[in-house]
Parts: C-alpha cells; sequence; structure tokens
C-alpha cells in the first residue's frame, strides 16, 4: 500500500466514488474529494466516503476574504478531514484565518500554481511567466502564513521545498510515463514528483478512467 498516493475521485455519482475508492483502497492512502463530487454529494456524501476508512482529503480550493473563507472552514470542522485547500493567491491573512478555523487535525494546504496552467497562462492573467518564481513566492508566503503546506506541480516542488524545507507538499498532475496529459500542462512521472520532494501524490484519471482502476494503482504503486 503506499500511503503517499491519494486517489482524486472527481465523479458527481457517490455510488462510482464508493465502488472505486473500495477497489483501489489498499494501494492508496486517501481519498481525495473536490468539487465535483461535494457540489453534488455535499457534507452527507463526504461522511459516507469516510466511511470506508482511508482518510479524507477535501479539496475546495477555498479563495475569498478572510472571514467568508473562515467561516467556511469552521462549517467543515464536524467533517474533521485530513487535509483541506485554499489558494494562496487569497494572502496571507486568509491563510492565516484559514489555519486558525480548521479542526486541530487539519492539515491546511495552499494551491500555489494550478498544475493546469503554464508560463504564458501566467503572463495572460498579469503575472511573472516564471512558474519557479511565483511558486516560491507563493510558498515562502504560506510559510509565513503558518499553515501546513502547499500544492504545486512536480516540475516545482523540488524549489518549493527549498524555500520551506519543513513544509507538507502534495503534488497533483502526475502521469504515469505513457500516461494521457488531458488538461494538466506541468506534468511529471509519480516517481520524479516523490523524488523532487512530494510528500503525497493526488492522482485521478490514471487510475479513475482505466478500465481497471485497481491493477492502475498497483502499477503506479510499483514504480515507486
Ligand atoms: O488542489 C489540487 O488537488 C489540484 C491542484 C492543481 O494545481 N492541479 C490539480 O490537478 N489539482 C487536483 O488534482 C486532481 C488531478 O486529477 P487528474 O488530472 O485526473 O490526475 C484533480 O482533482 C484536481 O482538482
Amino acid at each position: 500500500m503506499s500511503t503517499r498516493i491519494y486517489v482524486a475521485l472527481d465523479t458527481p455519482m457517490l455510488e462510482q466514488a464508493r465502488t472505486i475508492a473500495t477497489r483501489v483502497r489498499h494501494h492508496v492512502g486517501g481519498i481525495k474529494l473536490g468539487l465535483e463530487f461535494f457540489m453534488a454529494n455535499g457534507r452527507a456524501g463526504v461522511r459516507e466516503m469516510a466511511e470506508i476508512g482511508l482518510p479524507i482529503f477535501l479539496d475546495l480550493k477555498f479563495h475569498d476574504i478572510p472571514n467568508t473563507v473562515a467561516k467556511a472552514i469552521q462549517a467543515l470542522r464536524p467533517l474533521e478531514p485530513a487535509i483541506l485547500t485554499v489558494h494562496a493567491a487569497g494572502g496571507r491573512a486568509m491563510m492565516e484565518d484559514a489555519k486558525a478555523a480548521a479542526a486541530t487535525g487539519t492539515r491546511v494546504v495552499a494551491v500555489t500554481m494550478l498544475t493546469s496552467l503554464d508560463g504564458p497562462d501566467l503572463k495572460s492573467i498579469g503575472l511573472a511567466p516564471d512558474p519557479h518564481e511565483q511558486v516560491v513566492r507563493l510558498t515562502e508566503l504560506a510559510r509565513e502564513a503558518g499553515i501546513d503546506g502547499v500544492v504545486c506541480s512536480g516540475a516545482e516542488v523540488g524549489a518549493a521545498k527549498a524555500a520551506w524545507p519543513q513544509g507538507f507538499f502534495v503534488v497533483p498532475g502526475v502521469r504515469p510515463a505513457d500516461g494521457a496529459h488531458g488538461d494538466q500542462k506541468r506534468v511529471v512521472t509519480p516517481r520524479a514528483a516523490l523524488d523532487a520532494g512530494a510528500s503525497i501524490l493526488v492522482i485521478g484519471r490514471p487510475i479513475t478512467q482505466a478500465e481497471d482502476p485497481d491493477q492502475a494503482a498497483r502499477a503506479i504503486e510499483a514504480t515507486l
């Protein structure tokens, strides 16, 4: 079992999420539930998934004024997720208040730069077109805010870890060497992401869209 893999169950269908999670549960360390699942199934759905017995990573990527984010996270406290996400671009005060509002055992991690973006995308939204610079700057801000870690691509996790050696690093957008990239742009293999400093890997479609998700999870696990 690789406790370093969190399987992203991006589906609105509770039964489908439960079926995949049950099939792969011996090869992953946790379940990531995101906006697609949460919008369709809400807190009750999260509770049902928690019954499978794996840690829950609730990825709702909060990005709003500090008060709104803190109140939203407070409302999630009873679910006691192992990990939850905010956007680092929400700023230091928002991240500080997010951490203060979360349950004691919940790691709060901040998304630095989405793995679906590249340098030209950064430029198109008015930022310096250098993913490394952007990820390192936001990693330093997250560290100063006193949260637990960041989300970044495997291409930048080495630089982020150098900026925050004690941080917790979540790396999505990983693909087996021959895997389809889909909408992900800054992609590395699971092994390369771990070697570069990832604490955990978030893997969705390479497992969930496989003909045999259990076999796909095992094959990835074997490369780690
Ligand atoms: O916060 C995340 O988990 C996240 C951040 C990011 O920059 N990129 C990213 O892909 N994710 C999530 O990671 C998962 C990746 O899924 P796959 O591309 O199917 O492996 C999705 O659930 C995304 O929402």
